[in-house]
């Protein structure tokens, strides 16, 4: 049998009379990097918050390695999912290195030291992020990409089963940008990211889910997914896919000021997330 790392099982999520997330069930395979796009405001943020226990869901189950993550004890579960999150704060007076080092907080007993292992899987990770000359920086002096790449680092020392990540390519010049996602094709990682780049999506994604008003409306490879039908419909934009000269890849051409589809009008063509894709 193969190992799930993550299972959402009809996630549902209620605040303020209104469902933000409905009866969302998607799974994340071992190895997999597993995309979730959607307009603003479709309940990606709050889906994701659910799995790094920010919030608690009003309904359905989120399995991590086949264990209720409810029943799992806080430290346990830190263990087995590492977050890069919006409100991923960094208002502590840190250096960059301090921070870095926190992601091995869940690993760590009392006032424990690093180990030598950890201190070079530190310096590791933000070599990797490019942040390693900022080690002994104040984490307020940096710039927001600079900021963006540290809090990478931290969730890579974390050395989690599951990485999640909320729009981890923000504030990120188009090099970081693709250095970042290129990190998450690391075989060792399974991945769920929230990207609002479709392009980058296709080209880092193995597979790609997208929620409409907090419910799944497609899930499958990016081939199956991004289509000029599924980004007028849902988006409300019109845009030409063409193949990616050397990968194949679904990449999307936007024309400024064509006409555009309102979003939601393609529902009728597009059928069922199943019809379009494996099944969640
Ligand atoms: N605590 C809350 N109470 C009421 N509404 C909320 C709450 N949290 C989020 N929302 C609403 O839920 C909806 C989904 O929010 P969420 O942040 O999950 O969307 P998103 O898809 O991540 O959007 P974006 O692309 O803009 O980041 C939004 O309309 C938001 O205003």
């Amino acid at each position: 049998m193969t190992r799930e790392p993550l299972r959402l099982d009809g996630l549902s999520v209620e605040a303020g009379g209104r469902a933000l997330v409905r009866a969302l069930s998607l799974t994340v395979g071992a190895g997999e990097v597993v995309g979730l796009v959607g307009p603003n405001g479709s309940g990606k943020s709050t889906a994701l918050r659910c799995v790094y226990r920010a919030l608690r869901p009003t309904g359905g189950t989120v399995w991590l390695d086949g264990r209720d993550l409810a029943d799992m004890p806080l430290r346990e579960s830190a263990r087995g999912v590492a977050a890069l999150s919006q409100e991923s704060g960094t208002e502590l007076d840190f250096t960059v290195e301090e921070i870095v080092a926190l992601g091995r907080t869940p690993h760590l007993r009392g006032n424990q030291p690093l180990s030598a292992r950890e201190r070079a899987l530190c310096r590791e990770a933000m070599r990797r992020l490019d942040v390693l000359h900022l080690a002994d920086r104040g984490v307020l002096t940096l710039s927001g990409g600079e900021r963006q790449r540290v809090l990478a680092a931290r969730a890579l020392v974390q050395e989690a089963g599951l990485l999640v990540l909320d729009e981890p390519t923000n504030h990120l010049d188009i090099r970081h940008q693709v250095a970042l996602l290129g990190l998450l094709r690391d075989p060792g990682l399974t991945v769920l990211v929230v990207l609002h780049d479709l392009n980058l999506a296709a080209a880092v994604c193995d597979r790609i889910a997208v929620l409409e008003a907090g419910a799944l409306v497609a899930v499958g490879t990016p081939r199956e997914v991004v289509t000029e039908e599924l980004v007028a419909g849902v988006f409300g934009v019109a845009a030409t896919v063409v193949p990616h000269p050397l990968t194949g890849d679904p990449q999307l051409l936007y024309t400024l000021n064509s006409s555009t589809a309102p979003a939601g009008a393609a529902e009728a063509v597009r059928g069922t997330p199943e019809s379009r894709g494996s099944r969640p």
